[in-house]
C-alpha cells in the first residue's frame, strides 16, 4: 500500500525522489492511517501534522492515547518509512485528512529516529510473520516536500491549495480494495482445490455391505457443499477481471482529471470487496469442515488460509461499513434516476422499470435459463434498492435528516447493497463465458458452473425472490432442484477444474490437497516432524505426569 500510494499522490517531483527507493528495497514502507480509536471513520483520525512556516516543516504528532497508529502491516519492527495520513494544519486551519511520508527507522542502524515510537501490537489470529504495528509520534518534524502534493499543496509561506476531490486522498483503499476481489478468488480457489482434491481421495463408510467404501466426492451432499463454492471461485474469477478493468479505465479519467465515474467506482469496489469477502470467509470454513478431522489439522493448509485470509472482511473497509457506502451510492442514483438523469453503466438497471416484467407463479417460464435468471437477480436487486430507498425517503419525510434516515434503515441498505453485488458477480459470470474463446467441451463444463453458481444462489437466498413475487414457491423449488440435478455432471471434471487453478504444492501449502493425492503417507511424515515426537518420552513426563502416575499407583 505505501507504494500504490506515493504512485497516486506523489508530484512528479516527489515520485521521483521516493519511488526509485522503494523499486531498489533502499526503503521498506507502509501505510498508516488506522488509529487505536478509530479504523472506520477517517474524519475521526487524530494524528496532527501542522505546518512551522520557519522552518517550512510538518511538526507530527499522536495528541492522545487513541491517535497512536495501530495496525498497520509491517510498521512495528520491518519499515524505515511510512505513509502516515495525518490532520493537516496551517495558519491556523485544519484542512482535513492528508498523507505525508515520515521517515520511522534509521537507514544506517534501523533504530527508531527522534520523535518516533514503533513496535509490535502483538500476537494476532493470523498473519504471524507480519509485525502489524503501532507508531507513536512526538514533535516529529518532517520537510514541507514529505506531504504528497499531488491532489493538494502546501506552499513554503503556508498557503493551502485544496484538492479537486477531498476523497482522492482515499484513492489507495479503493486500489486494494480491488485487489481483495482477487484475493477473495484465489483464497477460494486454494480451499476448493484442497477439498476436492482430498475428497477423491478419501474413502469412508460402507453404504452397502460389502461393497468398498466409496470417495466422499460421491456423495451428494459433499458435492453440494463443495461444487457451489467451486463454481463461486470461478465467478470470482471473472469477478474480479472485470471490477479491474473498471478501475483501470476509470483511473486512467482520474488522471485526466476527469472525476465524473469515481462514485460509481468507490460503489462498486466496495460492494464487491465485502460481498467477495464475505462469501469466502464463510466457503473457506465449508471447505475445511467438508474434510473431516484432517481439515482440523494445520496439515490440511486450511487453519493458516483461514486465519490469515479472515481479517480481508475487516481491513481496508470493515465490510457493513462499506456496503452502507455501496448503498448511499444505490440511493443517489435512485433519486437521480426520479429525476430523469442517465446512470451509468454498471447502475443503469435502476432506472429501468423491472417490476411487471415478471410476476411470480406464471406457468412455463423456463427456469434453466441463464439468461432469464439474470433478469430476475436484477429485478431482485432492484426492489430491494427501490424498497430501502423509500424507507429513506420515508424516514425523511418523518422529519429525519439525511444521516439519520440512511441509519434507520440501513439494515435494508445493506441488503441492497448485497443484492446489487450478487447481481453484478452473477451477470458477470455469464456474459464472460459468453465472450470466452473455448471448444465447445470446454464451454459446456463452465456453463455448467455457471448455471450451478446462478442456481444456488437462487436457491439460498430464494426468501428475496419469493417475497417480492419474483418467483413462486414451487418456481424456487424447481430451481434448487436444478441445482443438485447438476451435482453429478460436475462431479466428472471437479478435480480437472480444480487442476486448471495451477496451483504448485509450495503455494496450497496441503498435504491434503497434494497434486500426487499421496495424502496418508505424508500426513504420518508430516506427523513426525512434529516438535512434540523429538523425543519418545516428552521431558514434560518427567516433572508432571511421572511423579503423578507413580504417587497413585504407590495408593493401589
Ligand atoms: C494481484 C493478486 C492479489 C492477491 C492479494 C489479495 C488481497 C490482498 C491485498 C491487499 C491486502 C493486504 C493488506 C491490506 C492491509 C490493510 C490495510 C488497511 O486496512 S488500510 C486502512 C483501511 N481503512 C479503511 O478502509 C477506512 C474505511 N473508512 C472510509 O473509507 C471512510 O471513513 C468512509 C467509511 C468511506 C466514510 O467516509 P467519510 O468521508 O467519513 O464520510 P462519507 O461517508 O460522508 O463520505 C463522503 C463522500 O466521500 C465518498 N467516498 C468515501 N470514500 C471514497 C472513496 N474511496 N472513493 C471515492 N469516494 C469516496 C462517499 O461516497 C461520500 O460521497 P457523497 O458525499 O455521498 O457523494
Ligand atoms: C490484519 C489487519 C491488517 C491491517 N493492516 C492495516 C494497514 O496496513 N494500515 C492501516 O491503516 N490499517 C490496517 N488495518 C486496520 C483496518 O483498516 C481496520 O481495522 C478497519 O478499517 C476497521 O476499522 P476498526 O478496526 O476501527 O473497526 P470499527 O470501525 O470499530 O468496526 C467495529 C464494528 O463497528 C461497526 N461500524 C463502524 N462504523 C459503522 C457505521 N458507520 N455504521 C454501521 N456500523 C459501523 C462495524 O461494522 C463493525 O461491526 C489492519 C487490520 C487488520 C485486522
Amino acid at each position: 500500500m505505501f507504494i500504490p500510494t506515493l504512485e497516486r499522490q506523489c508530484t512528479s517531483e516527489q515520485r521521483e525522489k521516493f519511488l526509485p527507493l522503494c523499486y531498489d528495497y533502499r526503503i521498506i514502507g507502509t501505510y498508516a492511517q488506522t488509529e487505536l480509536g478509530h479504523g472506520t471513520f477517517l474524519r475521526g483520525l487524530e494524528t496532527t501534522a501542522h505546518y512551522d512556516p520557519n522552518t517550512q516543516e510538518f511538526i507530527l504528532n499522536s495528541p492522545t492515547i487513541s491517535s497512536i497508529k495501530w495496525w498497520p502491516g509491517a510498521l512495528g519492527k520491518t519499515s524505515t518509512h511510512a505513509v502516515v495520513l495525518a490532520q493537516l494544519y496551517t495558519l491556523g486551519k485544519c484542512h482535513g485528512i492528508h498523507p505525508f511520508v515520515v521517515q520511522l527507522r534509521s537507514l544506517d542502524d534501523h533504530k527508531p529516529l527522534r520523535g518516533i515510537t514503533v513496535g509490535d501490537i502483538g500476537p494476532k489470529m493470523g498473519f504471524g510473520p507480519n509485525d502489524n504495528g503501532y507508531l507513536k509520534l512526538h514533535k516529529h518534524r518532517i520537510p514541507r516536500t514529505n506531504m504528497l502534493m499531488k491532489y493538494s499543496q502546501v506552499s513554503p509561506d503556508g498557503t493551502y491549495t485544496k484538492p479537486p476531490r477531498s476523497t482522492l486522498t482515499y484513492g489507495t483503499m479503493t486500489f486494494v480494495r480491488v485487489l481483495i476481489v482477487h484475493g477473495s478468488a484465489i483464497a477460494l480457489a486454494k480451499a476448493s482445490t484442497i477439498a476436492i482434491r482430498y475428497s477423491a481421495v478419501r474413502r469412508q463408510s460402507e453404504l452397502r455391505p460389502g461393497e468398498p467404501e466409496p470417495q466422499i466426492l460421491s456423495y451428494p451432499t459433499q458435492q453440494h457443499k463443495l461444487f457451489p463454492l467451486l463454481a463461486t471461485a470461478y465467478a470470482f474469477h471473472f469477478v474480479q477481471l472485470a471490477m479491474m478493468k473498471i478501475y483501470t479505465d476509470v483511473n486512467d479519467q482520474i488522471n485526466n482529471s476527469n472525476f465524473s465515474r469515481i462514485q460509481e467506482l468507490h460503489a462498486l469496489s466496495s460492494g464487491l470487496k465485502a460481498f467477495t469477502s464475505w462469501v469466502t470467509n464463510a466457503g473457506l470454513e465449508v471447505c475445511r469442515m467438508s474434510c473431516g478431522g484432517h481439515g482440523y489439522s494445520q496439515a490440511s493448509g486450511f487453519p493458516r488460509l483461514y486465519a490469515d485470509f479472515t481479517p480481508s472482511c475487516t481491513y481496508e473497509g470493515e465490510n457493513t461499513v462499506l456496503m452502507l457506502q455501496s448503498a448511499r451510492y444505490l440511493v443517489k442514483c435512485v433519486r437521480d434516476a426520479r429525476s430523469g438523469k442517465t446512470l451509468p453503466g454498471t447502475v443503469s438497471y435502476l432506472s429501468e422499470d423491472v417490476s411487471a416484467v415478471h410476476s411470480g407463479g406464471s406457468s412455463g417460464r423456463d427456469l434453466s435459463n441463464l439468461d432469464f435468471l439474470i433478469s430476475l437477480y436484477k429485478q431482485r436487486a432492484s426492489n430491494q434498492v427501490h424498497f430501502a430507498s423509500d424507507k429513506v425517503d420515508r424516514g425523511i419525510s418523518a422529519g429525519m435528516d439525511l444521516v439519520g434516515a440512511l441509519n434507520s434503515a440501513s439494515v435494508h441498505l445493506v441488503s441492497a447493497a448485497k443484492a446489487h453485488s450478487h447481481y453484478f458477480i452473477a451477470k458477470t459470470f455469464v456474459e464472460s463465458l459468453k465472450l470466452l474463446k473455448a471448444s465447445s467441451e470446454l464451454q459446456n463444463v463452465l456453463h455448467q458452473l455457471a448455471s450451478v453458481y446462478v442456481f444456488e444462489g437462487i436457491a439460498q437466498s430464494s426468501g428475496d425472490f419469493i417475497e417480492d413475487y419474483i418467483l413462486s414457491g414451487s418456481e424456487a423449488k424447481t430451481i434448487r432442484q436444478l441445482a443438485v440435478d447438476l451435482l453429478p455432471l460436475i462431479r466428472v471434471n471437479a478435480v480437472s477444474l480444480v487442476d486448471a487453478f495451477s496451483f504448485r504444492d509450495e503455494v496450497l501449502q496441503s498435504v491434503l490437497g497434494r497434486y500426487d493425492g499421496n495424502v496418508y503417507e505424508n500426513l504420518f511424515k508430516w506427523a513426525q516432524n512434529s516438535p512434540l515426537n523429538k523425543t519418545d518420552v516428552h521431558p514434560s513426563y518427567h516433572k508432571y505426569l511421572g511423579p503423578l502416575l507413580k504417587r497413585n499407583q504407590s495408593k493401589l
